[in-house]
Order: C-alpha cells, then structure tokens, then sequence
C-alpha cells in the first residue's frame, strides 16, 4: 500500500479514494495485533462511538453558526476535526463489522430508500408536505 503523500505531522497520507472495505481492513489488523479484538464488542463500540461524537461536538460547541468550508479556522483546528470525524467514522465501520453488516452496501441502499422516500420535487409535483425540513 502506497502513501506518496505526508500530512504537516510527517505522516503518509493517502490522495486517493479510500474505500470503507480498505478501512475494516486496515482496522481489524490493528485490533488483531493488539489483541483488542475481544473488547469490540458491539455494545462497547457503540459507547465508544457515541464518545467520539460528544468530543466532535465539543469542536463546534460555542463558536456560533460555522460557514461552509469553515473560513477562519486554523489549520489546527482544521486537522482537530478531521481527526475527531475520522474516530467517528472508524468506530462506526468496526460497529458495522461486528454485527456482521457490509455498511457501503447498506447506506447506498438507503439512499435510494430516502430518493423514493422524498421524490425529487418538480413544477407538476410540487408537494413540499414530505420534506423533514419543512416545519409546516
Ligand atoms: N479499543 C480501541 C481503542 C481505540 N481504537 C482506535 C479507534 C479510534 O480511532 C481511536 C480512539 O482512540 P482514543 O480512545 O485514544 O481516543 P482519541 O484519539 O479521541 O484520544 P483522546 O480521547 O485522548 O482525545 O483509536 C480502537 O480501534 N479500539
């Protein structure tokens, strides 16, 4: 596996897409090697995400409305949330792993679910009723 690219930290980064089979791959190695294969539980990767998700909440907690693109952020900041978003996804990979489930699979799937769910609004079909952004 190729890394041609370091971040500001030195370490290799990819510039490539990467795929969610690359990452339960890359993670069940780890997890092996360490022998942590036994606390990956589906419940304690539950927990263990939902934590993860309180620290990326902490990013955004009183800064106030962020601009797309997040102008004004360091680039600290910046690699914080990518590291913070990455913990996130990568405990949610292993949940999915655990119980079995192929996640790529499953989340295309309901996107498709949610196109049928909330069509595509048009001048002849402009039902706004179903949008869950619409308050009304
Ligand atoms: N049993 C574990 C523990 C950690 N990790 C991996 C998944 C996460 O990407 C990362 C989480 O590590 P930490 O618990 O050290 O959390 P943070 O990186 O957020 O550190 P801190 O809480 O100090 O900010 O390590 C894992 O796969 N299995």
């Amino acid at each position: 596996m190729e890394y041609p690219n370091n971040d500001n930290n030195g370490l290799p980064r990819a510039t490539r897409d990467v795929s969610l089979h690359e990452l339960s791959t890359r993670l069940a190695e780890f997890s092996q090697v360490r022998g942590w294969d036994q606390y990956h539980s589906p419940r304690n990767l539950l927990l263990a995400l939902v934590g993860e998700v309180g620290e990326l909440s902490e990013i955004f907690q009183w800064k106030g409305e962020v601009g797309k693109g997040l102008p004004n952020w360091s680039s600290a900041e910046k690699e914080h949330l990518e590291e913070e978003l990455s913990d996130v996804l990568l405990y949610l990979v292993l949940l999915a792993d655990v119980c079995g489930l192929d996640l790529g699979q499953a989340a295309l799937a309901k996107i498709i679910k949610n196109a049928i769910k909330y069509p595509v609004i048009t001048p002849h079909n402009n039902d706004h009723s179903q949008n869950p952004t619409n308050s009304k």
